[in-house]
């Protein structure tokens, strides 16, 4: 039986790639479309000519999807995967900005409704390394700092890349050092703060997705760097979630969990 595939933004950069996707998959179809002001025209979005478009929630029946591939903003998410949940739709989610307490609380939901899914924060695979390769370099290198380098429309900062990867070292590094008095001369210099790991978020046009782990020690120094030079890069990543989502009963973070 076809898979039905709901795209919850899919007039965006990343929201197109996945129609894409989806449209040259076997056994799935895009059904639906959602996005706030798209126009009622599914072919002028590469959309199947029988997808519906929607413009918010409330317009959506029930049992018209099986899967929802959110790529919208940190605003829409939360509701979106809530609503997905709640009407047992399956979603995989490459959306940043949720809170820790948000996904939390989506995860209670995904098990009280018996639905599995994926958040993941990049889908693709070399951000999966670089964060398994620097949760692995924190074990001996405890003085870190991420920079993180996005194209200019992003939305959130930081990227929930860099904010993941600065989760995975702080649950392995060792005790460190504090970092000594400093004053800044210009306010938030030395970047944002989690756990006592700096990052840095740039942004400028030209640029895709980036980001570039700095651990350093004594005479020493380990750079460990990803490039997404094309957002197609991220369409494997989705395509392992729609083929194995099926296979989960609870919400599930980050694709290195279902590879
Ligand atoms: N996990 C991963 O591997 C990756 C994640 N991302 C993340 O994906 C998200 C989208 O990125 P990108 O495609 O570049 O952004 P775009 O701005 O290009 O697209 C955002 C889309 O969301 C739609 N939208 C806005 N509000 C809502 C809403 N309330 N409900 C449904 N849709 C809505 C917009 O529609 P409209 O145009 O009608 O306003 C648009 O189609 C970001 O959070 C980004 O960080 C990006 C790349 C990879
Ligand atoms: O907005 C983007 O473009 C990206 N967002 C994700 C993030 O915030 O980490 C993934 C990737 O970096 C591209």
């Amino acid at each position: 039986m076809t898979k039905k595939v709901l795209v919850a933004g899919f007039t965006g950069a990343m929201g197109q790639k996945a129609v894409n996707l989806v449209n040259n998959m076997p056994g799935f179809e895009v059904v639906a479309g959602l996005s706030p002001i798209a126009e009622d025209n599914p072919e002028q979005y590469h959309l199947p000519a029988s997808a519906k478009i929607f413009k918010n929630l409330t317009e959506i029946p029930d049992n018209l999807a099986d899967f929802w591939i959110d790529f919208t903003t940190p605003k829409a998410v939360y509701e979106n995967v809530k609503f997905a949940l709640q009407h047992h739709i399956r979603p995989v989610v490459g959306t940043t900005g949720m809170s820790d307490e948000q996904e939390a609380e989506l995860i209670v939901l995904s098990k009280k409704e018996k639905v599995g899914g994926l958040i993941a924060p990049n889908f693709g695979m070399s951000a999966v390394l670089l964060m398994k390769f620097a949760k692995e370099a924190a074990k001996y290198f405890p003085d870190v700092e991420i920079i993180e380098m996005h194209h200019a429309d992003k939305k959130d900062a930081p990227s929930g890349t860099a904010l993941a990867t600065a989760k995975m070292i702080a649950e392995n590094r060792p005790e460190h050092q504090t970092a000594p008095d400093e004053v800044e001369t210009l306010k938030n210099v030395r970047g944002g703060d989690y756990q006592g790991i700096k990052i840095h978020s740039v942004r400028l046009p030209g640029y895709i997705a980036h980001e570039q782990v700095l651990f350093g020690g004594p005479g020493e120094a380990l750079t460990i760097r990803q490039d997404s030079f094309d957002r197609g890069s991220f369409m494997n990543g989705v395509k392992v979630a729609l083929e194995k989502v099926d296979q989960l009963d609870e919400l599930v973070i980050g694709l290195e969990n279902i590879l």
